[in-house]
């Protein structure tokens, strides 16, 4: 057994009660959404319209649904790459390969569930079976977590990520002991971070539209922005798959309940809320305010892409024309920051794109209700917060040259605000 390593690495997220109330917390938001999108009021902030009772949340139908999508997804992964990418440098100086086929799975989900469809399957009888799949998502990524932990035990010091090994159980159960918890080449952590959950959002978000075209004869502008919008982001998300190798989620956080109940049902149950709310609270919406509001998303999405690429590009390879002609200041570490570009502008320029296109998500569904502002409400807080991680990761990794790059570039997200 490995002994617990990082014993000294600042706990995080409020610690072990912090992760023990987080643990109950997100389940308990996310079915809370899930009721109050349904329900006539749609209040955010006020109780659920009820408590569902077992045999609501329970069936074994859609637990068996859960795990063919997951085996579906798994199936995918498994086929021929166009291209093998090498991840960041591990503490033991080696490099682990993954496979770049992530916008091939998302391609092949679409044709298969086209086939379905137009074989008879009912896709719009899933919006009807959200809480019992959410139910089903949330015990598979605990027992999956339970897996991982009990995993880790045998896992080398070497495969251990830097927090999530304090000694203390709910602690490193949350926040996860290994860092690329593998099965031969299979790796769990950047399978789930990308494939099922992603590719499951955008199909509950596809059943959704269905559903209300067979409820009011068509979708409305409203859901068909959603929809587009949420489509380009997953799109875009599986494209660039190799960039998330270079991502915290990838290269520091363990893998435990934090990261699989994010993957595997927070992302697909939560993020599809706009749709959700859409298809129970119709939202009229015209060409100009549409229009308007295209703008906004397509605005955030030029600044995520453009910031996310221009760094991705820089990192990979300095001298590439694209990136060459930037300042950039020199670190201890022989890596160097930009500090002009997208990057010059404020340290986050990408978080700043994914939130402007956040707000663009809620947009179409009006401002009288505030349900469907919660991801941008919830995305915000995780920016932050992962912000401020992130700023304490690169002042221990860079020294005086992070100093130097905060001198320089003193806006973290918004500039001249944040
Ligand atoms: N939709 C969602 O739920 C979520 C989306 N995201 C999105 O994921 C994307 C990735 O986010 P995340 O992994 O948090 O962080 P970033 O992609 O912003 O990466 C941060 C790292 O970039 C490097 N870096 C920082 N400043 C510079 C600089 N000036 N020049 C060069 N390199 C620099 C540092 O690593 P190093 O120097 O080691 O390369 C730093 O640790 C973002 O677009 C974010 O919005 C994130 C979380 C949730
Ligand atoms: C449930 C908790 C509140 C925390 C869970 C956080 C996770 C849901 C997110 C952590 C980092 C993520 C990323 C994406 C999705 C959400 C999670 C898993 C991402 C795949 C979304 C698409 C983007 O283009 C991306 C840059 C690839 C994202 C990477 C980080």
């Amino acid at each position: 057994m490995a002994p617990p390593q990082g014993s000294r690495a600042p706990l995080e997220f409020g610690g072990p009660l912090g992760a023990a109330a987080l643990m109950l917390l997100l389940p308990v938001t996310m079915f809370h959404l899930l009721l109050v999108a349904r329900s006539g009021p749609a209040r955010l902030l006020g109780p659920p319209p009820y408590l569902p009772g077992l045999e609501e949340l329970w069936s074994p139908w859609a637990l068996l649904l859960c795990l063919t999508w997951l085996g579906l997804q798994a199936a995918l992964y498994l086929l021929p790459a166009r291209k093998v990418a090498e991840g960041q440098e591990l503490k033991d100086k080696s490099r682990l390969r993954y496979p770049i086929n992530g916008f091939q799975a998302l391609v092949l989900t679409a044709l298969l569930v086209g086939l379905g469809v137009s074989a008879g399957l009912p896709l719009s009888a899933l919006p009807e079976m959200l809480l019992p799949l959410a139910f089903a998502a949330t015990l598979t990524a605990f027992i999956f977590s339970l897996l991982l932990y009990l995993k880790a035990l045998l896992a080398p010091a070497s495969a251990l990520a830097p927090g999530g090994n304090s000694g203390n159980l709910i602690y490193d159960f949350f926040l996860g002991r290994e860092l690329n918890p593998r099965i031969c080449s299979f790796d769990f952590k950047y399978f789930c971070e990308l494939r099922p959950g992603l590719i499951g959002w955008v199909l509950i978000n596809l059943a959704l539209l269905i559903q209300e075209a067979e409820l009011r004869g068509s979708p409305s502008l409203a859901m068909w922005l959603v929809n587009g919008f949420q489509l380009l982001y997953v799109g875009d998300a599986l494209w660039y798959e190799e960039a998330v190798l270079t991502t915290m989620d990838i290269i520091h956080d363990g893998f435990g309940f934090m990261l699989a109940f994010g993957d595997l049902a927070w992302v697909p149950f939560t993020y599809s809320l706009q749709a959700q709310f859409l298809l129970y609270h119709p939202q009229p919406l015209g060409w100009p305010l549409a229009s308007f509001i295209c703008l906004i998303n397509a605005v955030g999405y030029y600044i995520f892409r453009g910031a996310n690429s221009q760094k991705n590009t820089f990192r990979k390879n300095p001298s590439d024309p694209r990136v060459a002609d930037l300042e950039t200041i020199s670190t201890a570490t022989g890596r160097r920051l930009l500090v002009s570009g997208w990057w010059g502008m404020v340290r986050h320029p990408n978080y700043l794109g994914d939130l402007i296109m956040a707000l663009a998500w809620s947009l179409p569904c009006g401002v009288f209700h505030l349900l469907p502002y919660f991801y941008f409400l919830y995305f915000t807080a995780l920016l932050v917060h992962r912000e401020d991680r992130d700023e304490r990761q690169c002042r221990q990794k860079y020294g005086l040259a992070w100093h130097e790059y905060c001198r320089r570039v003193p806006y973290r997200i918004v500039p001249y605000v944040y």
